[in-house]
């Protein structure tokens, strides 16, 4: 029973973020745009990204197609450890969720990405690989605006990690079905299902499309949790906890969330851009300045990533990097 469901939470009312960031890549002034919203929420919109409606669609459509076959059919894709198809259970360490999702390897050679791929029609996989194709450019070009308006050299600084050939990335699809019941929980006071729980993503960046449903909140600096207006048409750009370490602070992985839309389903399509499972991250040298210190120490991704699929959600990972832990 839902009444019964840890989902089911009490949330301090949101407010609509109505101001949401937004950069038109074509823009003079996008770089200057992406610093500042990178510094203030960790999250931005991107319009004019150059990405064809049609590749998104089709990625959509096949999705939707993937997740309304059968249950039997859908669990023959392998339990995510951490890619493969996955439902109500996120990670390994006891988090739920109202989705059911699948997390792919955008390594084409992956052998788990091959399996999935084997057990769908041809277009499934080309939409896939088309879409990533067209995300990664874009993750790439945003990241170079990054180093730009941070003037620091390379400009490829950041580009280059998830550019990699040996770059881990990940593609996540997540598909949050309408709950019928839900409707007479919000009636009864300001109760919500959560869809995907607060957290922040731990690689560098994200870039985020989702439906023209509700659900995703971040945490402002105040703590107000804010609801992001959806557009089908943009990007949404999250800021990750690599970032954060690299710049030395400076931009801020933003905490954020999903609770499930009441009228239809959402369906969210994440791509989170990492680096080479050994590259050593730490803050950009030329962002220490003499008369500031790092805050943070050096670890490599695999490190940093080991010890995140072993942490609950919710937890503060970036802890882990902090050379002045608070309390
Ligand atoms: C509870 C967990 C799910 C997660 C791994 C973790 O142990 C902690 C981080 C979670 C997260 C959040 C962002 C991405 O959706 C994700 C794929 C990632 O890299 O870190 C998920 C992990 C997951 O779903 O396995
Ligand atoms: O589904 C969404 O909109 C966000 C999901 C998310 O934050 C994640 O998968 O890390
Ligand atoms: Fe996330």
């Amino acid at each position: 029973m839902l009444n019964e469901s840890c989902l089911v939470k009490t949330c301090k009312p949101s407010i609509m973020f109505t101001r949401v960031p937004e950069v038109d890549l074509s823009d003079p002034e996008a770089k200057s745009l992406i610093i500042k919203a990178s510094k203030e929420c960790g999250f931005f919109k991107v319009v004019q990204h150059g990405v064809a409606f049609e590749l998104i669609t089709n990625l959509e459509n096949e999705v939707l197609r993937f997740f309304h076959q059968p249950q039997p059919q859908k669990d023959k894709v392998v339990p995510p450890d951490p890619c493969g198809y996955g439902s109500r259970k996120i990670g390994a360490n006891g988090d739920e969720g109202w989705l059911e999702y699948l997390l792919i390897n955008t390594n084409p050679d992956d052998p788990k990405s091959l399996h999935l791929f084997q057990q769908n029609p041809a277009n499934f996989r080309s939409a896939v690989e088309d879409y990533i194709g067209a995300v990664k450019n874009l993750c790439s070009d945003v990241l170079e605006l990054m180093a730009d308006g941070l003037g620091v050299e390379p400009r490829n600084v950041f580009s280059r990690l998830t550019m990699d050939e040996r770059s881990d990335c990940l593609l996540r699809v997540n598909r949050y079905p309408v709950c019928a019941e839900l409707d007479e929980f919000e009636a009864l006071s300001e109760q919500y299902l959560i869809g995907f729980g607060e957290h922040t993503d731990p690689q560098i960046i994200s870039v985020l499309r989702s439906n023209n449903s509700h659900g995703l909140q971040i945490c402002l600096r105040d703590g107000t949790w804010a609801s992001i207006p959806p557009d089908q048409t943009s990007f949404f750009v999250i800021v990750g906890d690599l970032l954060q370490v690299m710049t030395n602070g400076r931009f801020k992985s933003v905490k954020h969330r999903v609770l499930t839309d009441s009228t239809i389903s959402r369906i969210s399509i994440i791509y989170f851009g990492g680096p080479p499972l050994n590259e050593n991250i730490a803050p950009l040298p030329s962002l220490v300045l003499k008369e500031e210190e790092s805050l943070y120490k050096e670890l490599t991704w695999q490190e940093y990533k080991t010890a995140t699929f072993k942490s609950r959600l919710s937890d503060n990972r970036l802890r882990l990097f902090e050379k002045f832990p608070s309390e």
